[in-house]
């Protein structure tokens, strides 16, 4: 096994997700978003389930935001100029995320929602 080109492929990895960070305001508002879950996750002490559920969507929509500007970066580098077909590829990539997004959305308000409404009623 060639240890050292492994490596390497993680590194890679690792500097996509830094540039990605540093480059897309999406990415980092979605970050955000996947950070306070994870602290909400350990706030309410979710189930297994729940749990799997929260990593499934946070991990998901940061893998399309990703993939999303992996497919807006190689149009750009294709061209420059306005193309009915850059649109629509970029759009459609745009458009897994915002699919992505809404289920995360969705399994934020059915984890959370019902804690925090409890939470409230023992507290006000
Ligand atoms: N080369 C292009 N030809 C035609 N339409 C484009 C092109 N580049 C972007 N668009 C479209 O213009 C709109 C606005 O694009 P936007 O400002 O989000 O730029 P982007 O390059 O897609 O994304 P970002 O700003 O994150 O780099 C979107 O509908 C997008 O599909």
């Amino acid at each position: 096994m060639d240890y050292e080109r492994l490596v390497a492929s993680f590194k890679y990895a690792w500097q996509g997700i830094v540039d990605v960070w540093q480059n897309e305001q999406n990415f980092r508002i979605h970050a955000c978003v996947a950070l306070t879950m994870v602290v909400l996750g350990f706030v309410f002490s979710l189930n297994a389930i729940e749990w799997l559920f929260v990593i499934l969507a946070i991990t998901g929509v940061l893998s399309t935001e990703l993939m999303n500007t992996a497919v807006e970066r190689s149009v750009d580098l294709i061209t420059r100029e306005q193309h009915p077909l850059a649109k629509r590829a970029k759009d459609a990539s745009a458009a897994a995320v915002l699919i992505y997004a809404c289920m995360a959305f969705i399994v934020g308000i059915v984890i959370f929602v019902p804690k925090i409404i409890k939470w409230c009623l023992v507290f006000f």
